[in-house]
């Protein structure tokens, strides 16, 4: 049992109450089994806490995920569960609302007895092995709590622990709070957990959170502006795969491949990097054996120099460095290596995936299929289509995605797709508070406070600065093409901030090199302090470009940037690079660190009040008439003239003929 309706959430609840069931049951006379086959999940595994005993099949998975969707497990988890298991495990998997397998759940107590078999008929049996057994010791809300000496300390550490994994989340500190009342009475405890419930059921945050549930399950309902569709469309079955070049990205592909039982073809052109990566590979397969105590099958892999074991596979990832030429001519070779009907995929973050299909004699099976570093870890999956790109190699990708595990968002090629393309006004803008007064640090402070996982500074050197130069490089904003000496404010008369190129040209990469918007202690380090060295360089960078440096507040550097950003989000739905924005909160939230307690940007812009947005946009394109990206999209206006409708009706107000596809 999955536990609530959900979509019950926003209508009024219907049905007896959950918890004096649940409290009915427990306090029966006629013991009670929870047979548990498949899920136990939030109200489920509180129903299977008032039984007095639990048999559980050795697949079914147990969990309060509550907190996922912005609340508190509701029907007593938060008073039985510490009573059962302790305060320590029972903190942690509420406030992670992580799910236990049958086997962990043994260990840990919850449950009473794990079967291969059917486990209802092994309750039945179960029962009648304790119809005459008293069932006063079986009530676990009669239990005393189990309080540990140290148990404030283990309730303030995970307070903060809540406070600063949640980054602003409401529930997971609500979670603490809940739980700490297991040290009351039962009766007394079940007040504090319906009052905490109360305060948030009807919140903005667990809005939000639902919303982000149904629209990362909404996406894999993908569509494309030529009318196919998931449901019109049929995925080929991949029996073997390829990964071609295994730098951090390629590994993490393979492990993620290999994982979901895949068998792989690992390629390399370079002895050493293959080896290299081999053993990375086998080492993080080794750590998932471990973590997931699932067999597999290490020989799924098998890494190689020589195409020709290229022959056998149904779909080829490659992920080599990111240069389209590089990657034009391996895309020419696979067409005459690989099998006719072999998908040839792309793992590029921003390159064109049109110019890779047309170096292939096979157009219609070229996808992109963008992976988020580490690609084994990120749960989004950008699956980018062509306008030659069948539908039927869009419903692969998108299938293997889900085998891998991953969210999976079908985008149109454009400019850094979904993703990346945001993701440039947003940078930009921040580029632009630094040359007009702000640090580094004030800006990232104002976006971390916000909820964002790392402030776009950080983001930066923690990706390394030469990512994006390159990419500029290649667009001709800098490099040797680029007269020297004089910097470029202007770029075909549009505001361009040098900042990023100047820093790189100090050899200044980031983490990597132990410098770059932040201070480190050594190349490699992952400690950022404030830089002399830069606040220094920006006072001489506006001095010499007659810049008046201003204090700049936090409201101002989120409007400038989460706005442009927003913006940009708009056009990627005018151009019908998506379908649906729901899409773009996804790719957000899942694969740059969004806070989902907002829902992601589309979202947050409708809650914020689109009015409102325009009329920042506005303001802000009046100051920086020079800044394209600050003027308001047709379709934001559109909405704000037609009374802001929901996000879900928004597709209805793009003019016909817009599609770029
Ligand atoms: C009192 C108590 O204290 C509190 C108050 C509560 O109990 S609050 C509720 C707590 N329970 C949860 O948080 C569990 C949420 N669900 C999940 O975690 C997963 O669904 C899953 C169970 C692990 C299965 O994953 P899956 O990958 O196999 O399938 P799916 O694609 O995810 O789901 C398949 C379809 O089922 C829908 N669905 C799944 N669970 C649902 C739920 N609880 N409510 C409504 N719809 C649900 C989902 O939207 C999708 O619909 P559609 O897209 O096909 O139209």
């Amino acid at each position: 049992m999955s536990g609530a309706d959900i979509r019950e959430f926003s209508r009024p609840m219907t049905g007896p109450a959950l918890v004096p069931l649940i409290d009915a049951i427990e306090a029966g006379e006629k013991p009670v089994v929870a047979a548990i086959e498949g899920m136990a999940l939030g109200g489920g595994l509180e129903l299977a806490l008032g039984c007095h005993y639990r048999i559980a099949h050795s697949k079914a998975q147990l969990g309060l995920p509550e907190v996922t969707l912005g609340l508190i497990p509701a029907a007593g988890g938060t008073q039985r569960l510490p009573r059962l298991i302790g305060f320590p495990a029972a903190l942690d998997m509420i406030i992670t609302g992580r799910r236990v397998s049958a086997g962990d759940a043994l260990k840990l107590g919850i449950v009473d007895q794990v079967t291969e078999r059917n486990a209802g008929e092994v309750a039945v049996a179960f029962a009648r092995s304790v119809v005459d057994c008293p069932l006063v010791s079986r009530r676990l809300s009669t239990w005393p709590p189990l309080c540990p000496a140290d148990l404030d300390n283990i309730l303030q550490m995970a307070l903060a622990r809540a406070w600063q994994r949640g980054r602003g989340a409401l529930a997971p500190v609500a979670c603490v709070q809940a739980v700490q009342a297991a040290r009351l009475p039962y009766s007394q405890g079940m007040q504090q957990e319906q009052k905490l419930m109360s305060m948030l059921f009807a919140s903005p945050q667990a809005r939000a959170l639902q919303y982000c549930f149904f629209s990362q399950r909404a996406v894999g309902k993908w569509s494309m502006p030529n009318g196919a569709c998931w449901d019109n469309s049929t995925a080929r079955p991949i029996r073997k795969a390829a990964v071609i070049g295994l730098g951090t990205m390629g590994r993490g592909i393979a492990v993620c491949l290999v994982l979901a039982g895949i068998p792989v073809i690992a390629m390399e052109t370079d002895e050493k990097q293959l080896e290299a990566a081999r053993r990375v590979v086998m080492a993080l397969l080794e750590k998932e054996v471990q973590k997931l105590a699932v067999g597999l099958h290490l020989g799924l892999i098998h890494f190689t120099l020589e195409q020709r074991y290229l022959r056998e596979v149904d779909l080829v990832i490659e992920a080599v460095f990111e240069d389209l030429a590089l990657k034009k001519q391996l895309f020419a070779e696979l067409s005459s290596v690989c099998h006719p009907d072999t998908l040839l995929c792309t793992n590029t973050s921003q390159l064109d995936v049109d110019q890779l299909a047309t170096a292939t004699s096979r157009p219609d099976l070229v996808v992109g299929m963008h992976f988020f570093a580490p690609a084994n870890k990120i749960k989004l999956l950008e699956v980018v289509f062509t306008s030659r790109s069948s539908p039927e190699a869009v419903a692969t990708a998108m299938q293997l995605g889900k085998w891998l595990g991953k969210v999976s968002v079908a985008v149109a090629n454009c400019p850094g797709f979904v993703g990346n393309r945001m993701l440039r006004p947003y940078v930009e803008q921040a580029g632009f508070l630094l040359e007009e007064g702000a640090t580094p640090e004030q800006v990232d402070s104002a976006l971390e406070h916000f909820g964002l996982a790392m402030g776009v500074f950080r983001m930066s050197d923690l990706s390394g600065l030469d990512v994006g130069w390159r990419v500029r490089k290649a667009a001709g904003l800098t490099g040797p093409g680029v007269p020297q000496g004089q910097l470029l404010q202007t770029q075909q008369g549009y505001r361009y901030s040098p900042l990023a190129d100047l820093i790189c040209q100090k050899g200044r990469l980031g983490q990597k090199t132990g410098c770059g918007w932040y201070l480190y202690e050594g190349p490699g380090g992952h400690m950022a302090r404030p830089d002399p060295w830069v606040h220094a360089f920006l006072e001489e960078y506006r001095r010499v470009h007659g810049l008046q440096p201003r204090s700049i507040g936090q409201q101002e550097v989120l409007e400038r940037c989460l706005f442009a950003l927003i913006n940009e989000g708009f056009r990627v739905l005018e151009d019908r690079i998506v379908m649906d924005p729901v899409a773009l909160d996804v790719i957000y939230v899942l694969g740059y660190g969004w806070p989902a307690h907002t829902g992601g940007p589309m979202y947050y812009a409708g809650e914020v009040g689109l009015p409102r947005v325009l009329g920042r946009l506005e303001y802000y394109q009046r100051v920086h008439p020079d800044i394209p990206h600050l003027r308001p999209s047709a379709l934001l206006r559109q909405l704000v003239a037609k009374g802001s409708p929901p996000i879900h009706k928004w597709m209805w107000h793009i003019e016909e003929g817009s599609s770029r596809l």
